[in-house]
C-alpha cells in the first residue's frame, strides 16, 4: 500500500530525510514516530504528492507518486490542514474541496465522515467560527469523505479531546480491518499504541527502527518472575540456555529470553529450589522504546 524506497529529501543544503526505505501493508496501521524535526512531515507530504522527493522512489497503491497522480484520489490526507475558506460554511468547505475530484457530490462515505467528525449543527456555520478541534474534526471528514483505501494522517489527534480520540482510534481500527492502510504520525505515544499494529521510528532523518509494534516493544519476549530469593532467582535464570539478560527491577527477576518458553524458566527456578508467586509478561511502553531508540531518549539518559 506504501512503499518508501530509498528516499531523501532536501531542502537547500538542510537534508530532512535521508535514505528512508519502509512499506505498509493493506490491513496494517502505522505509526511513524519521532521526535521534532525527525523527518515525519516531510515524509508524508512527498507519500502524498505535495512535495517531490530529492532522491528514492515512492509509491502509494501499487503507482509511483507525483503531483497530482490519479492514485492520490483513492488516498485520504491529513497533513497541515486544508486551508479551509473562513466566510464558508463547514459543509460548503468540504463540497469545494470536493470539487477538485470533478465528481458528483455527495462524496461515498460523506455520512460516515460526518458521524465521526460529530459537528453536528455546526456544520452550517461559518468556519472563522470554529475552534481548533471543531477544524480539526473537518479535516478529518475531508480526508476520510472520499472512502479512501490509504489513510496518510499527520497528527491526527491534535485539538481533539479524550472522547473524540477514542472515537478516533476505533474508526482507524475498523477501517484497516477492512483491508485499507493508515500512516499516523503522532506525538501521543500512549494513544497511538492502543491503535497501531505497526510502527516506524526516525531520528533525524533516518530510520531507527520499522516493524510489529510488539516486536518492536519486544513484549513477547520479556517475562517478569516474582520470586524468593530475588538474587538466587537472577543467577539461575542467567544460566539458562538462550536467555539474553536478566534484571532484578522493583522486586521482580525481568528475563529476556527469545524463543524461551516459560515452563522452562519456570522449572530451573524450581529445581534449583526458588519459589516462584506469579509470573507475568513485561510490555515496554511504546514511550519507554521510543525514548531509547532515538536522540530524545539519549539526552534524557545523560541527564
Ligand atoms: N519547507 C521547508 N524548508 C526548509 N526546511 C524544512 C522545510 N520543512 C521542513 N524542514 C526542515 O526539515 C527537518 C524535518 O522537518 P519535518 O517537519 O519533516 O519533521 P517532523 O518530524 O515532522 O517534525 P515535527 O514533529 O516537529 O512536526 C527539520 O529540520 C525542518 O526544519
Amino acid at each position: 500500500m506504501i512503499e518508501v524506497a530509498s528516499l531523501t529529501k532536501r531542502y537547500g543544503r538542510r537534508t530532512a530525510v535521508e535514505r528512508l526505505s519502509f512499506t505498509v501493508q493493506a490491513g496494517q496501521v502505522c505509526a511513524l514516530l519521532g521526535p521534532n524535526g525527525a523527518g515525519k512531515t516531510s515524509t508524508m507530504r512527498v507519500l502524498v504528492g505535495l512535495s517531490t522527493p530529492s532522491e528514492g522512489r515512492v509509491s502509494v497503491l501499487g503507482e509511483p507518486v507525483g503531483l497530482g497522480v490519479a492514485v492520490l484520489g483513492r488516498v485520504g490526507v491529513l497533513i497541515d490542514g486544508p486551508a479551509f475558506v473562513p466566510h464558508l460554511s463547514g459543509l460548503a468547505n468540504l463540497r469545494l474541496l470536493w470539487s477538485a475530484t470533478r465528481r458528483a457530490w455527495p462524496p461515498p462515505a460523506l455520512d460516515e465522515a460526518l458521524e465521526l467528525a460529530g459537528l453536528g449543527t455546526a456544520l452550517q456555520e461559518k468556519v472563522k467560527r470554529y475552534s481548533m478541534g471543531m477544524k480539526q474534526r473537518l479535516m478529518l471528514a475531508q480526508a476520510l469523505m472520499r472512502a479512501p483505501d490509504l489513510l496518510v494522517l499527520d497528527e491526527p489527534a491534535n485539538g481533539l479531546d479524550p472522547a473524540e480520540v477514542r472515537a478516533l482510534r476505533g474508526y482507524l481500527a475498523r477501517f484497516a480491518e477492512r483491508g485499507a492502510a493508515v500512516l499516523i504520525s503522532s506525538h501521543q505515544l500512549a494513544e497511538v499504541q492502543q491503535v497501531a499494529t505497526h510502527a516506524v521510528v526516525m531520528d533525524r532523518g533516518r530510520l531507527v527502527a520499522a516493524g510489529q509494534l510488539g516486536t518492536l516493544l519486544g513484549a513477547a519476549d520479556t517475562l517478569r518472575f516474582e520470586a524468593d530469593p530475588l538474587d538466587r532467582a537472577v543467577a539461575v535464570l542467567r544460566a539458562v540456555p538462550g536467555v539474553t539478560a536478566v534484571t532484578a527491577r522493583g522486586g521482580y527477576a525481568e528475563v529476556t529470553a527469545p524463543g524461551v518458553p516459560s515452563s522452562d524458566l519456570v522449572h530451573a527456578l524450581v529445581t534449583a529450589g526458588v519459589r516462584v508467586g506469579a509470573v507475568h509478561r513485561a510490555g515496554r511502553s511504546l514511550e519507554d522504546a521510543f525514548l531509547a531508540m532515538t536522540i530524545t531518549g539519549e539526552a534524557d539518559a545523560a541527564r
